[in-house]
């Protein structure tokens, strides 16, 4: 197969007087360039979707990152304006495919949002205005309209040795770029941290036991997969990932 296919997940917007579900390109360019596979958007539609039979026919998942938050009430937390904006049909859809997706082996990768929605997939909770949390830093993007500089590569995150992503970048200090005010609180189950940045912040995690890549990163190599080695490398093993499940969608082939 030469462009196995993945599903992505989407954001509800309003504009234009349309109700859109919609994925930035960065995501979408990545996938295809980056790790060679070709982009579906899912509609976030919930539990109106046949997961089952979208898996089947896809062979990997991609969660992208987005502006708003994972809705409180889906790990113990309060809503509140300031917290917000929220997407709730986003939840709906996206936290019951990614535990379909673990539980039936097929390739993963969850960007910024989507890290913070894997961990909650799994149980675990989110930690909010992280800037404001006594010696932590501020890991939100520089204030600018300028995209590039907004997603520049600027924090050193640390890459554990014997992870998932040790095996991608080699252990030890990566730079990357951040654009979030949200991290992983209490771990989910089956979580195990990848990576951290300089003041303990979660950076990246993988699933446990996982039959497949599964794992999620707080940073955006979606952004310059195109230019920066080690953004692309994030999405070329996934890639890889996604072609060995194309091959053998039920890791019969593998276990032998
Ligand atoms: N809302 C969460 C999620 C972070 C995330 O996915 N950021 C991408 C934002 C894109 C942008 O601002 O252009 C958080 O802030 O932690």
């Amino acid at each position: 197969m030469r462009q196995p296919l993945i599903a992505v997940s989407t954001d509800v917007r309003q504009f234009e007087n349309y109700t859109w579900h919609a994925a930035p390109q960065q995501y979408l360019e990545a996938a295809l360039s980056a790790a060679g596979v070709l982009p579906m958007m899912i509609p976030s539609f919930g539990d109106r979707l046949d997961l089952d039979e979208l898996l089947s026919s896809v062979h990997g998942v991609m969660v992208t990152g987005s502006k708003s938050n994972v809705h409180p009430s889906l790990y113990g937390g309060d809503a509140s304006e300031a917290n917000g904006p929220y997407d709730e049909a986003r939840d709906a859809t996206t936290l019951p495919l990614i535990r379909l997706a673990i539980e039936r082996g097929v390739p993963l990768l969850a960007i910024c949002r989507g890290i913070q929605e894997l961990n909650v997939a799994l149980g675990g909770t989110l930690a909010t205005e992280i800037q404001d949390q006594d010696g932590m830093l501020d890991h939100r993007a520089p204030t600018s309209d300028n995209q590039d500089e907004r997603f520049a590569i600027r924090q050193p995150v640390s890459i554990k040795p014997g992870t998932c992503l040790a095996g991608v970048f080699g252990a030890g200090e990566i730079m990357v770029n951040s654009v979030h005010r949200q991290a992983v609180g209490r771990l989910g189950e089956r979580l195990q941290v990848e990576a951290v940045a300089e003041d303990g912040t979660v950076e990246a995690v993988s699933v446990v036991g996982a039959r497949a890549f599964a794992v999620g990163v707080q940073w955006h190599p979606e952004y310059w997969a195109r230019s920066d080695d080690n953004s692309a490398r994030i999405f070329r093993a996934f890639g890889d990932a996604v072609r060995l499940h194309a091959a053998d969608p039920s890791g019969r082939l593998a276990a032998e």
